[in-house]
């Protein structure tokens, strides 16, 4: 695919967010239509995120059997969801009876705080009522789900630097932390029964985690928990609304934005509860520890590393990304009253040395929030993902600190930054909604089934040059850099670069997803496969695939200065004005060979026309 030396007109971009009016309107696909069994040509998979089944990359990375938890792999759980199943198996199980003993809140890798959890208040309260009872609180690490889920060494370095502070935070409340390390992974449900057999629990308290293997694991814990004598609970803690309570007036779940958004707002104003704090645990009582079955599970050593996930740039991540509830609400603070309009370019998240303004004013980051979060230099956005998705704080303290510095009332829409910035965190909801309603995208599939059969490449050689942020289109390859350098991209430069993988060099966007979660210190299944699939027209909600994203425009609209593509790319210092954009068509010859910069490797017309094509006629080259 050669670049034409040819200056072509540049096709204009339009609004991203404009709906195509016939696909909005497009009802969600038939029930009936969900539930048959894969069809055969799909190279798709069983559990959570793509897999190595797919095209290209991934072989360096051991192979997990991934339909471990899946009670039937030939059909798509979509009728009854593992959501579903583990609500009605709860249900099954029944209240948790009066009981004496200990008490464990399990918590999992997106409960990582002990402020305002779900399942540690209930958790704390059950102790509380009880005599002589003990709160304990276990964490199990899991590298084959880790492997399985695509989890980025960054990420689980994130987990294991969070881990450190719960620890201290929880030993000055007397409260034993368990952290262990266990496999196989479809052996824990046993496991955290036995430990609480072990430790004289009589109730076993958790966060749900809404992926499909996680649901699936869930459920057989709740099925063995009275075997052994213990009772299982698990709460809805994620995300602010639980998912399935957004639903259309029929009763189903809804798969455009706007009008879930509309019902959001409104199931939270009915339920303001909804988005209060729960209690932090009260202490345990001395006694803890000496008690002779609990005593030891005191001081456990968090491990510094988990195999084949040991992170390289540890002290480069520490900088950037300090773990920890306490960090994650410096980040939030700094957001709200930090000054906005500066560069962030290498800053850490946390910003200490940020001059701070008025909450929300119009000179603060969130004031200035509907501007700044497109401007990719510029400290605009609030960094807060990486600590969103480890759940070192809850969506709801987000939405709780915006309300309180907009005069208590909780602003949702475009019309100023706190209500822009409520509404992007509501987004974090909706994909967690269309992961509980439709768990085929947990599965490697396509929301739109039509779009299964869309016709890819499969070629390393281009998808390489993605990864390594060569492209010759310095937007793309900027975004790349920054997304390997600190684990995280501007949420501008990743629709530009998935749109860019997914339209332009019409690779699957399974792979663009699997190199986000194996490179991102912010991974969330959801979001990530929200957005994979919304970038490649294949999702809820759609950008529709006659609408791409010009590298070339979004880069001089994103980066008017080019300050962010020459932070990014040192090889274009010193390219001066607008040629920064498009160094190879704005240049001369001459000009641009000084460069050590790569021609572009595709030309935006002609893959434009061939994604056109490719969409329209699905299923043909
Ligand atoms: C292809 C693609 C992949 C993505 N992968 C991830 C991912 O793995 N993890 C992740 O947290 N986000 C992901 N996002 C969403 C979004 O890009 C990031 O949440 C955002 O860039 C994080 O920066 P921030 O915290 O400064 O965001 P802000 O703009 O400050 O937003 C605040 C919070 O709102 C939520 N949010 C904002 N935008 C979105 C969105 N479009 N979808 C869902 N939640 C949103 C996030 O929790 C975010 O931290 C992805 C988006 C795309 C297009």
């Amino acid at each position: 695919m050669p670049a034409k030396q040819k200056r072509e007109p540049e096709t204009p971009d339009e609004d991203e967010k404009v709906l195509d009016p016939k696909l909005a309107s497009t009802p969600d696909v038939d029930d009936e239509e969900m539930s048959q069994p894969a069809k055969k040509k799909k190279k798709t998979t069983t559990t959570s995120s793509a897999t190595s089944s797919i095209g290209g990359k991934g072989k360096d990375w051991p192979d997990v059997k991934r339909n471990a938890f899946n009670p039937s792999p030939t059909k798509l759980p979509e009728k009854n969801t593992p959501l579903q199943q583990l609500r009605d198996a709860l249900k099954k199980h029944g209240e948790a009876p009066k009981a004496e003993g200990n008490v464990v809140f399990w918590m999992r890798m997106r409960d990582m705080r002990i402020e305002d959890s779900r399942g540690l208040e209930r958790a704390s309260q059950l102790v509380q009522e009880r005599k002589g009872s003990h709160l304990i609180v276990l964490y199990i690490i899991s590298p084959q789900d880790y492997l399985a889920h695509d989890r980025s060494p960054r990420r689980i370095d994130f987990m294991l630097r969070s881990l450190e502070q719960i620890q201290s935070q929880l030993d000055e409340l007397n409260i034993p932390f368990a952290v262990l390390t266990h496999e196989p992974r479809t052996a824990i449900p046993k496991k955290a029964l036995e430990l609480c057999k072990e430790w004289g629990v009589s109730n076993l308290i958790g966060n749900i985690e809404y992926e499909v293997d996680e649901l699936w694991r869930d459920v057989q814990v709740v099925e063995q928990a009275k075997s052994y004598d213990v009772h299982a609970e698990f709460l809805d803690d994620t995300y602010v609304v639980p998912p399935g309570r957004v639903l259309t007036k029929d009763g189903r779940p809804y798969s455009v934005f706007s009008p879930w958004n509309r019902n959001w707002v409104d199931v939270l104003s009915k339920t303001p509860q909804l988005i209060e704090s729960s209690e932090e645990p009260k202490a345990n009582d001395k006694s803890v520890r000496s008690d002779s079955k609990l005593k030891g599970l005191f001081g456990t050593k968090i491990p510094e590393s988990v195999k084949g996930f040991e992170c390289k740039d540890r002290s480069y991540m520490e900088k950037l990304w300090p773990a920890g509830s306490k960090a994650a609400q410096k980040v939030l603070d700094n957001f709200v009253r930090g000054k906005g309009g500066l560069p962030i370019l290498d800053a850490p998240a946390t910003g200490e040395d940020l001059d701070k303004v008025q909450a929300a004013s119009k000179e603060s980051r969130l004031g200035r929030y509907g501007t700044g979060r497109n401007l990719m230099s510029e400290n605009g956005a609030s960094r807060l993902s990486p600590y969103l998705s480890a759940g070192l704080i809850s969506a709801r303290q987000c939405l709780r600190t915006t309300r309180d510095v907009t005069k208590g009332k909780l602003q949702v829409g475009r019309d100023s930054g706190p209500a822009m910035w409520n509404t992007e965190v509501s987004f974090r909801d909706f994909y967690g909604h269309v992961l509980a309603a439709w768990p085929r995208v947990c599965m490697g599939r396509a929301y739109v089934t039509r779009y299964e059969d869309v016709v890819w490449e499969y070629d390393n050689e281009t998808l390489d040059k993605w990864q390594q942020g060569k492209t010759g289109y310095p937007i793309v390859d900027a975004s790349m850099r920054q997304g390997a350098k600190q684990g995280y991209m501007h949420n501008r430069g990743r629709m530009v670069v998935a749109m860019f993988l997914t339209k332009h060099l019409m690779h699957d966007w399974r792979e663009g997803e699997r190199w986000f979660m194996r490179n991102f210190i912010d991974g969330d299944f959801a979001s990530n496969n929200g957005g994979w699939q919304w970038s490649a027209s294949t999702g809820t909600d759609p950008q529709p695939y006659f609408r791409i994203f010009n590298p070339i425009s979004q880069s001089e609209k994103c980066d008017p200065q080019g300050e962010y593509i020459r932070h990014w790319l040192p090889e274009l210092r010193g390219v001066k004005g607008n040629a920064i954009h498009h160094p190879f068509e704005r240049l001369s010859k001459e000009e641009f060979k000084k460069l050590d910069y790569p021609e572009p490797i595709v030309e935006h017309k002609f893959a434009r026309e061939r994604a056109l094509r490719r969409f329209k006629n699905v299923g043909e080259k």
